[in-house]
């Protein structure tokens, strides 16, 4: 039988698309502060997969005025890196055991792009196995799931159906259709958006509960097609993303003449947009704290 894998020195890295948004970044920060306090001695960092917004960041490290002005950006993220170089920081530091868990919502073409970066990492090996740089890395799916039959995408999206509630809630207060915006893509079918909206409907039928895309499908066209056809005249908009950023603030809430807001309130609806991200409500976040747990379970990594 093979020698069994001693226990390195482990760490967990927060792996986010990022926001350039100072108003969002706290979204994030709940995050990790959730997951540090399950795991108060392993070191929890960012990993910022999108390269825009670490430039972004990187600027803003030569900016007296911003720091000043923004005593709540911790100065991690002013050296905000890539999983690359965060996972290079982490091995620097002596640490061997890695768990990535990303704070994105789909197996799309970010966390295609970090399963990449991650796989090739793992895959160094050294002549002498006690030089390879890492001895595992896993990586914790995304909150509406992954492909496969360990854990059932179906599972993640009726967990994610609950967490939503406060949700509809609110909607229900207010006598409006819920109607999210999520962020999509364009190379593979976006069809798990469908099946969560279709879920959000069985499990609260008094309260309308739509789901369109920034890009792929459903789009806007068809959202509000849709909500014509069924009569709305109020809803909430929400963005179905970690954070409420730029697409949630341009995109969705804008005063720009293609913003969701204004193109429904064109239809004569009375629009209510809520600039709330997923990162501020704690069941999202405790769903992101399973997938992280699952990850180490199933690689053997133990989190102290
Ligand atoms: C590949 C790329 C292709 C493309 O869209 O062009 C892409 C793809 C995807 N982005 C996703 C998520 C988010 N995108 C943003 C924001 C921006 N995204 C932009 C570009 C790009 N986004 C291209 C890569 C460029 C690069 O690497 O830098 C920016 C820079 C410019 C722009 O969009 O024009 C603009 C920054 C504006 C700013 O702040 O300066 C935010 C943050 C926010 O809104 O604040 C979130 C998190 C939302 C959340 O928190 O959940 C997802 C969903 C992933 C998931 O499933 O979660 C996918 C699709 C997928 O992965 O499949
Ligand atoms: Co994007």
């Amino acid at each position: 039988a093979p020698a069994p894998i001693q226990p390195e020195p482990s760490a967990i890295v927060l792996a986010a698309f990022g926001t350039t948004y100072d108003s969002a970044v706290d979204s994030l920060l709940k995050i990790q502060h959730d997951v540090q306090q399950a795991y108060p001695d392993t070191p929890v960092r960012f990993a910022f997969t999108s390269n825009i917004i670490r430039k972004r960041w990187h600027q803003r490290r030569d900016d007296r005025d911003y720091q000043v002005a923004h005593p709540e950006i911790p100065a991690e993220l002013y050296q905000v890196k890539n999983v690359l170089g965060t996972l290079a920081d982490l091995q620097n530091d002596g640490y061997r055991d890695i768990v990535v868990q990303t704070t994105l919502l789909t197996h799309g073409e970010e966390f295609t792009d970090l399963l990449a970066y991650t796989d090739a990492l793992s895959g160094i090996d050294t002549l002498k196995a006690k030089w390879k740089p890492f001895q595992r890395i896993t990586v914790g799916r995304p909150l509406m799931g992954t492909w496969g039959a360990q854990q059932e995408y179906r599972h993640d999206l009726e967990a994610l159906t609950q967490a939503l509630a406060a949700d509809v809630d609110q909607a229900r207060r207010s006598n409006a259709a819920l109607v999210y915006m999520g962020h999509g893509n364009d190379h593979l079918s976006t069809g798990l958006y469908y099946e969560l909206e279709e879920l959000m409907n069985q499990h609260y039928p008094d309260v309308p509960v739509y789901v369109g895309l920034v890009e792929g499908h459903p789009d806007f066209d068809r959202l509000s097609a849709r909500l014509q056809q069924d009569g709305v005249t109020r809803v909430q908009l929400r963005p179905l993303m970690v954070v409420a950023g730029d697409h949630a603030s341009n995109d969705m809430a804008g005063d720009e003449p293609d913003s969701w807001k204004v193109q429904l309130q064109q239809l004569g609806m009375e629009v209510e947009p809520i600039l709330s991200g997923l990162g501020n409500n704690p069941q999202v976040r405790q769903r992101y704290l399973n997938h992280l747990n699952d990850a180490a379970a199933a690689a053997g990594i133990v989190l102290k």
